[in-house]
């Protein structure tokens, strides 16, 4: 059966084979009417699974990739592969947030604008410097903020609330002069006491977690130099279709360029992942074998896009009915992308995307970014809902769930409100563009009135 249907579609660059052709006239009507339908009930019937189950299908075979270590500088956007704790509190000593004097709060507990208390100012303490003695009763520091409270000290007056005193005393240059305080202030003003931010033993950044500029921060400041990250997956982008152009090309008529690959390499780069472009490949059985067969070799996934649904020059079909793996599902009840097919060969993912467009891009979000999160470390990969307002009817009925390219705004007074981007067929890369979320719209007879509460998922490529 599968080698009928390999021969039956011989045919390629768009040029149809005339020996096939005449060799096909001289076999009996019948037979040759039944093997069509048996062909199309193979490649037609296939069964549907609804897009949560088809997710979750996905994840069960998914494990976490393996780890490297790199240097902090490089690990901005991938996942820890480690939990990363505090030894220390932090602020680890007790820190002024003024520039001001450092005082007993005591001291000052009589001062106001007309009656300022007088201090002598005994010295002073810049950030990163240690004051080695203690404060006592009447005298204050001058301090910087950030700087550590000298022993003795338990509050901070700001300079705001100081005046200097033109009053030598003779011990010194720094020790002689004195300030008049005129603000009362309590123990612990303008201080950041030890562990007042963080504890010791706290998490800083949990295993997983993807590193942005918070916790590039966290791990710089308890010194990590170098971190324990997952591998980035590395992905190779394999196109399908006769009608596709490398960018460089000239159009030619019929030809299309290959956009989808861009699409995915975008997609690929914001999921953390590590793209290979390939070269795209025509719809011929032999070629996609080979380079797939190859691909799912080296790569620790692949995506394939175009080819999936049941034209004469649709392969993927037929690559994943006679490979050595295991395929989940080929039919997904939902749009776009239905035909969306995954499968496993050796362990190694294969996601052969709708060649439309969008279809490629949503199959993406649904199915690959989440795959690559847990390849990343990531324990809950799939994107959680909010629920927002359609601001227009949705009347698109269909018996398959829709997975709508919509714009998500919040209004002035805080409503969450969502709408359908202009273009919403498959087809439309300009909906990519503009859409900064994807609506659910469950299959319906009717489709929805404006003002329905829908789940949205925001796009998490942005
Ligand atoms: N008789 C039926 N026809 C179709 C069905 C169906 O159920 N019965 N399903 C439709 C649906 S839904 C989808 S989605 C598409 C899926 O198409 P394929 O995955 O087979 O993709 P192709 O046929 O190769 O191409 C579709 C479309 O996309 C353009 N394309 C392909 N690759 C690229 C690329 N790399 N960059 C830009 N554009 C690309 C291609 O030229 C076609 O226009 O099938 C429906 N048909
Ligand atoms: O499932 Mo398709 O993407 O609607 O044309
Ligand atoms: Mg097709």
């Amino acid at each position: 059966m599968t080698q009928n249907n390999d021969s039956s579609k011989e045919v390629s660059s768009g040029v149809v084979n005339s020996d096939s052709l005449a060799a096909a006239s001289t076999t009996n009507a019948s037979t040759t009417a039944a093997l069509n339908t048996m062909k199309h009930d193979v490649k037609f019937n296939r069964d549907i699974m609804p897009a949560q189950t088809a997710q979750a299908l996905v994840l069960e075979r998914v494990m976490c990739g393996s780890t490297e270590r790199v240097p902090l500088e490089q690990a901005y956007g991938r996942h820890l592969a480690e939990e990363a704790v505090t030894n220390r509190p932090v602020p680890h000593f007790r820190r002024s947030i003024m520039d001001g004097y450092a005082v007993i709060a005591k001291d000052t507990s009589t001062a106001d604008a007309s009656n300022p208390v007088i201090l002598q100012v005994i010295g002073e303490v810049p950030c990163g410097a240690v004051w080695s003695g203690e404060l006592r009763q009447g005298q204050a520091i001058r301090i910087m903020t950030g700087a550590q409270l000298p022993e003795g000290a338990d509050a901070v007056v700001r300079l705001e609330w100081t005046t200097t005193v033109e009053r030598a005393v003779n011990s010194g240059p720094q020790s002689g002069q004195m300030i008049a305080v005129h603000q009362a202030v309590r123990s612990g003003e303008a201080i950041h006491g030890i562990g007042s931010e963080m504890q010791a033993g706290e998490v800083l950044v949990q295993k997983g977690q993807r590193i942005g500029a918070g916790e590039m921060g966290l791990l710089a400041m308890f010194g990590y130099a170098n971190v324990h990250v997952y591998r980035r997956p590395q992905v190779a982008i394999l196109s399908t279709g006769q009608e596709l152009l490398s960018i460089e090309e000239e159009l030619t008529p019929g030809k299309i360029y290959n956009s989808n690959s861009y699409i995915l390499l975008a997609q690929l780069e914001s999921a953390g992942a590590m793209p290979h472009l390939l070269p795209h490949i025509p719809d011929d059985i032999t070629t996609l074998r080979e380079r797939l067969d190859e691909a799912l070799e080296r790569y620790d996934l692949v995506i394939t896009t175009g080819g999936v649904s049941v034209g004469d020059h649709d392969l993927l079909y037929d690559y994943t009915n006679n490979w050595a793996g295991e395929l989940l599902f080929n039919k997904v009840k939902m749009r776009p992308g239905s035909p969306t097919t995954v499968g496993f060969r050796h362990g190694k993912p294969l996601f052969a995307l709708s060649g439309n467009p969008a279809a490629c891009y949503v199959g993406f979000e649904l199915f690959v970014r989440p795959t690559l999160l847990r390849m990343q470390g990531v324990a809950e990969p799939l994107p959680k809902p909010i629920l927002a307002r359609l601001t227009e009817a949705y009347r698109v009925r269909d018996t398959f769930d829709r997975y709508v390219r919509a714009v998500l705004t919040i209004t002035a007074e805080g409503q969450a409100e969502v709408r359908p981007t202009k273009a919403d067929i498959s087809s439309a890369t300009v909906s990519i563009r503009d859409a900064n979320c994807l609506f659910l719209s469950p299959a319906s007879e009717e489709g929805m009135e404006a003002g329905t509460l829908v789940h949205v998922f925001p796009l998490r490529e942005l």
